[in-house]
């Protein structure tokens, strides 16, 4: 089966490597790269050259962002070609819209790579939901903010010096704000809305990263007995359901307090299944390309996935309530003394708390925020 690669960077290249090294039957006929870089014969900047070629029958998309892509795999799944994305900004923007399109055509979109790098949680769900409903999910979904906290962590290092790590090792966005605003994680948890609980997801989500996150809050929070690590998380009851991405102050002896490194830990819960929990490299480029070439395999193996949001479930944002720590200069109401220069909140949606944390940072730009969940 030939297929084409579009982008030939950190992804493109494992997604290359992989077929090439390890599975017979597959073979990148041509790569679309950027014109100054085209290094391969295989190679073209041409995206006709792969959309008009009827031998082509899956367009594996590792570019980024969300133009050319959205337009390339529209394209593709428009011609009835298959495509694997793990681009996971065009997929949340564009989900319901790709869907529409693949299933007008009998074409597959295959997203496993665009949450959780190599771990296989979008298969998961979708196995899980053949007996049970998921009723909810949490996790580490960002491999740069995890390899940032750990290594402030354990290494004491500096904000920065381990964000630049993380962009060495090709783990970060094109735009590292994406990974530490959250951005990336809302894009994940977007599209793990609308695989697990099948509904169009509400596109504005409260998000916060870790943008403000210092030493004295690890080890603040550490006192209390607790680690910070940013996470997306989705419930659904009831004919309604909520979701987040916001950094969460763990217990310290929690599994996601201790993943280390660039790795992911996704959760779900689900009727008959229960609590399952989901662990592996989330970003790089093997686990991410292990991923991609999964993808193309189940294709040719015949597995397609089949979406349609039917669900149409109602946002209600007071499903997914917790207590809150602040770090803040500004005054707010309802705080209580938590611990060595912060507040608490308490039974604040993630909705309200975004709310008081935009008051806080227009007070005190330095200002840092987490839920406090229950234990237990
Ligand atoms: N790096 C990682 O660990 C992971 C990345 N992803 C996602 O995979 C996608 C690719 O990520 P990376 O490989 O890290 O990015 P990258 O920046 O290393 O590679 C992107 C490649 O696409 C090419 N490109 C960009 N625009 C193009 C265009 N209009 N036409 C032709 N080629 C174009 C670039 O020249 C570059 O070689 C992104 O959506 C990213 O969010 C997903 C999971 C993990
Ligand atoms: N920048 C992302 C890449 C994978 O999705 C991350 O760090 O997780």
């Amino acid at each position: 089966m030939k297929i084409a690669v579009l982008g030939y960077g950190t992804v493109g290249k494992g997604v290359d490597r992989i077929i090439s090294e390890r599975v017979s039957g597959v073979e990148v006929s041509r790569i679309l790269e950027l014109p100054d870089r085209l290094t391969d014969p295989r190679m073209t900047s041409d995206y006709a050259q792969i959309v008009e070629d009827d031998d082509i029958k899956v367009v594996v998309e590792c570019m980024g962002g969300l133009e050319p892509a959205h337009t390339f795999i529209l394209d593709a799944l428009a011609k009835g070609k298959s495509v694997v994305t793990s681009n996971k900004a065009v997929v949340a923007a564009y989900f319901d819209e790709f869907v529409r399109q693949a299933n007008a055509t009998d074409a597959s979109l295959l997203i496993e790579a665009s949450v959780g790098g190599g771990i296989p949680w979008i298969a998961s769900i979708e196995k899980v939901r053949r007996i049970d409903e998921v009723t909810s999910f949490s996790g580490i979904m960002n491999g740069t903010t995890n390899f940032i906290v750990d290594g402030m962590v354990k290494e004491g290092a500096d904000f920065d010096q381990v964000l630049a790590e993380a962009q060495a090792l090709g783990y970060a966005e094109r735009d590292p704000s994406a990974d530490i605003d959250g951005v990336d994680v809302r894009n994940k948890t977007i599209i793990t809305v609308g695989v697990a609980f099948d509904t169009a997801c509400e596109k504005d989500i409260p998000t916060t990263g870790i943008r403000t996150l210092a030493k004295g809050d690890l080890d603040a929070l550490r006192a209390m007995g607790r680690g910070v690590k940013l996470l997306g998380r989705g419930v659904q009851r009831d004919g309604g359901y909520a979701a987040a991405v916001e950094p969460v102050a763990v217990p310290i002896e929690s599994l996601e307090a201790n993943v280390p490194s660039n790795f992911n830990l996704i959760s779900l819960d689900a009727t008959t299944v229960g609590p399952l929990k989901f662990y592996g490299q989330g970003a790089g480029m093997l686990p991410t390309g292990n991923a991609m070439v999964q993808d193309v395999l189940d294709f040719a193996a015949g597995l397609r996935p089949h979406y349609d949001f039917s669900r149409g479930l109602e946002w209600r944002p007071e499903l997914l309530t917790s207590d809150y720590v602040f770090r803040t200069k500004a005054r707010l109401d309802g705080a209580e003394p938590f611990c060595e220069g912060m507040v608490l909140v308490r039974g604040l949606s993630a909705v309200r708390a975004r709310e008081v944390f935009e008051y806080a940072t227009s007070v005190d730009a330095t200002s840092f925020m987490a839920a406090l969940p229950q234990e237990g």
